[in-house]
């Protein structure tokens, strides 16, 4: 909606007014940071002359460790106020050259004023006469800027609901300190200023999208009333911007309470956690834990020697298999059965099983003498009744165990020295045979402490195994959880068996091997995360959320996904075509059993063109819903080559075509890590610039790359080129999906390659 001029150079100058004030507060704050930090320095430098050093006697002694202790009091509270200070500094900064971004006018029902309501990034209050000159977008008040049109609105405080009239939503676009376009909108938040920033270029790095917060969008950010959240959005709905956006609201609303450390996001891969690593600090928030569950894994099974498959193997098998190798076949039937719930169900029996009897212990020895024998441990362990857990049980036998290698080790020492004594070979003083007998000790029975300490003397790799090696076992735990052994059991359990015997651990054995050794030694808590997200949620199994839940009992859980693009198998991934179940999620609500569960969907997506979302959602008729938002562009284009060599130039020119006409981006992508290998060496020569993305790299600069769709899981460009999408590379179910989140992950354009006759995807 067009603004009188008068009003335009109104809205000019308060800018430029605020834009001053906030320029002086930066001066006031770099003072006072500059003077915070001299004194924190002056502090830790004089820390020694204030603190009446004396331990002569008891007395003085508990004098000096008070006066350290107020002293030490005294420098942390300065440290604090210098932090403050400084991240106030730094807030400001961010936003002098664009202090605003919206305004709402609200009346509240009852009053007769109009609240102007200007919102930014960070808030700002005038020093002298209090007022709020700029509201934080997370203040429960500028919730009204994302959820009404103009007229009746209610917002929520802690306290209670406010209700009245939405007057006026105005939006700004200022830079450099300059008012650049003012605007008033409607009933969504400017159509104009979204389609500005989708018809942007992609960046190699995600950005916040905090000025055109969708209301169906703001519903997750905001949501403290579920427990669960689960999110089913389509493709390029802003699953991952809502979810670091949350991050930042929750981080704000109790910023009391709640640090960046009592949360935690799971990212598919670390070139997907660069790639969003932008936006908290955009939004002026310090990063958090960000982790791959992979990157989990990988720690607690750090001490078994296991060679531990990542998702990415697992599906490069999966898709490059062929059902003639037994191997494959008996894989692809245990995946399903080991994500499942019943999976669960028979390790946590397996858990209550081990109360008592079971455990395998480990000799522990040095050299092929054996110090403490199995039995022995399992003696100990199982000798008397206990109603302890069996991870607090583990710390005690560990205890023992401490104790009785002191003893040992203290009897080694005695014989060192003896034997030091008889023999002339050692020539030292006694002082120094003494000291050389305990070295030599220490050193032989420090390794097994370490053992003792980390409970290597359990077996738990071998009791996983046994599960395979045992039917009878397996047979009465199944029974117990009122299910039965899979169909395939023989085929499931030799295969197993024997991959485990080579010490070969498959992706979807490793979270129940985990949660295994979590229930026997009894780690298996994180009671400081209270903010569990979860990105990319279609892709983590039913097995995955019990034990996510097991991991973080005082979590709440924010799942995000995407059932249409749901690649990996496993026993909760929905039918191929994308039809079938649609409440897949509600059997993760399920098993999360929570009452809060709330599943909201976002059918809205936001990256792609018109075109290509029309054009992608053929490819899975029947699934999750996906409504273009109304930018238009071109329609993709379908390429057919006859042979290799025109294909691939084909595919090059494509990569020329797009960047010559200013896409920044340009992604080829592939099936398979395999093909995606052969056509990087075969397109080199055609495109110099091409880079190879493989799951090892970290980050990707703009330009054209290469890599296997499901590497572009998550990511964006603005144009994509599918290397091959002929029948004979993209044909069984399994990969339809894939073929779908390859389609998705364009902006502006889509090339679609193919050589012979293209893929049963694109009827
Ligand atoms: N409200 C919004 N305003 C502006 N841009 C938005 C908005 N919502 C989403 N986008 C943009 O749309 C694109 C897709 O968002 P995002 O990656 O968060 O979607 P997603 O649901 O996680 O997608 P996918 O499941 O395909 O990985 C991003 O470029 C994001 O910035």
């Amino acid at each position: 909606m067009a603004i009188e001029q008068e009003e335009r150079e109104r809205e000019a100058q308060r800018v430029s007014s605020v834009r001053t004030q906030i320029k002086e507060r930066i001066i006031d704050l770099g003072e006072t940071v500059d003077q915070r930090r001299t004194e924190v320095t002056a502090i830790g430098r004089s820390f020694w002359d204030d603190i009446s050093v004396n331990a002569d006697n008891a007395d003085d002694v508990i004098e000096t460790a008070a006066s350290m202790a107020q002293q030490e009091h005294v420098l942390q509270g300065q440290k604090r106020s210098f932090q403050v200070a400084q991240d106030a500094l730094y807030k400001l900064q961010r936003v002098v050259d664009a202090p605003y971004f919206s305004r709402i006018d609200f009346q509240e029902r009852g009053e007769y004023e109009r609240e102007k309501i200007y919102i930014g990034l960070t808030s700002f209050i005038d020093a002298k006469t209090d007022e709020i000159l700029i509201y934080d977008w997370r203040a429960p008040i500028a919730s009204l800027f994302y959820d009404y049109p103009p007229g009746p609105a209610t917002y929520r405080t802690p306290e209670m609901d406010v209700s009245g009239e939405l007057l006026l939503k105005r939006q700004y676009i200022i830079k450099a300190g300059e008012l650049q376009d003012v605007f008033d909108t409607g009933i969504t938040i400017g159509d104009e200023m979204l389609q500005k920033m989708l018809s942007r270029s992609a960046d190699e790095k995600m950005h916040s999208i905090v000025t055109t917060i969708q209301r169906e969008q703001n519903q997750i950010i905001r949501d403290d009333r579920h427990k669960v959240l689960v999110v089913q959005g389509a493709a390029g709905s802003g699953k991952t911007s809502v979810a670091l956006q949350r991050i930042a609201y929750l981080l704000y609303k109790y910023r009391t309470t709640l640090s960046a450390d009592n949360m935690i996001l799971f990212s598919p891969n670390s070139l997907f956690s660069d790639y969003v690593s932008h936006v908290l600090p955009e939004l002026g928030e310090a990063s958090m834990q960000q982790t791959t569950f992979q990157d989990y894994l990988t720690h607690k099974l750090s001490d078994t020697g296991l060679a531990l498959e990542d998702p990415y193997d697992q599906l490069e098998f999966i898709l490059t298999g062929t059902e003639q190798d037994p191997a494959y076949k008996a894989r692809l039937q245990s995946i399903p059965y080991k994500t499942s719930a019943a999976f669960l169900n028979v390790i946590e029996a397996y858990g209550e099983k081990l109360k008592h009897d079971g455990i395998r212990f480990l000799d522990l020895s040095v050299g092929k003498k054996v110090l403490i024998t199995a039995e022995e441990l399992s003696e100990r362990f199982y000798g008397k009744a206990s109603i302890l857990a069996l991870g607090e049980r583990m710390e005690q036998l560990s205890e023992w165990m401490l104790e009785k290698l002191d003893v040992i080790q203290a009897d080694a020492q005695k014989r060192f020295y003896r034997k030091m004594v008889r023999e002339p070979k050692y020539m030292g003083t006694e002082p120094e045979m003494k000291k050389m007998s305990k070295i030599k000790a220490h050193k032989a029975i420090a390794p097994l402490k370490e053992k003792a300490r980390n409970l290597a003397y359990v077996d738990v790799l071998g009791m996983y195994r046994e599960l395979y090696t045992d039917r009878e076992l397996h047979q009465e735990l199944i029974a117990q959880a009122g299910q039965q052994l899979p169909d395939a059991w023989e085929s499931i359990s030799a295969f197993t068996a024997t991959a485990l015997e080579q010490g070969i651990l498959h992706y979807e054995d490793a979270t129940p091997l985990v949660y295994l050794k979590g229930l026997v030694e009894g780690q298996l808590r994180v009671g400081t995360i209270r903010y569990c997200l979860v990105d990319e949620a279609q892709d983590y199994s039913p097995f995955h959320y019990a034990y996510l839940k097991k991991l973080f009992p005082r979590a709440r859980f924010t799942l995000l996904g995407d059932w249409n693009q749901g690649i990996f198998t496993h026993a909760n991934a929905a039918s191929e075509d994308g039809a079938g179940p649609k409440n897949e999620y509600s059997s993760i609500s399920e098993l999360m059993k929570e009452e809060e569960t709330e599943t909201i969907r976002l059918v809205k997506s936001y990256r792609s063109t018109r075109e290509i979302v029309l054009f992608a959602s053929r490819v899975l008729p029947f699934g999750e819903p996906i409504e273009p938002f109304s930018r238009s562009g071109e329609e993709p284009r379908l390429l057919r080559a006859a042979n290799e060599t025109e294909l691939r130039r084909l595919v090059a020119d494509a990569a020329l075509t797009r960047q010559s006409g200013g896409a920044s981006s340009v992604a080829i992508l592939c099936k398979t890590a395999r093909e995606t290998e052969a056509a990087h060496a075969a397109l080199k020569p055609l495109l110099p610039g091409l880079t190879r993305i493989t799951k090892e790299t970290l980050h990707y600069e703009a330009g054209v790359m290469i890599m296997p769709a499901y590497l572009a899981k998550g990511l964006e460009f603005d144009a994509v080129i599918l290397y091959d999408a002929g029948e004979a590379v993209y044909a069984e179910a399994k990969e339809r999906k894939l073929f779908y989140t390859a389609c998705t992950r364009a902006l502006h354009h889509l090339d679609v390659c193919y050589l012979g006759e293209l893929t049963p995807f694109l009827p």
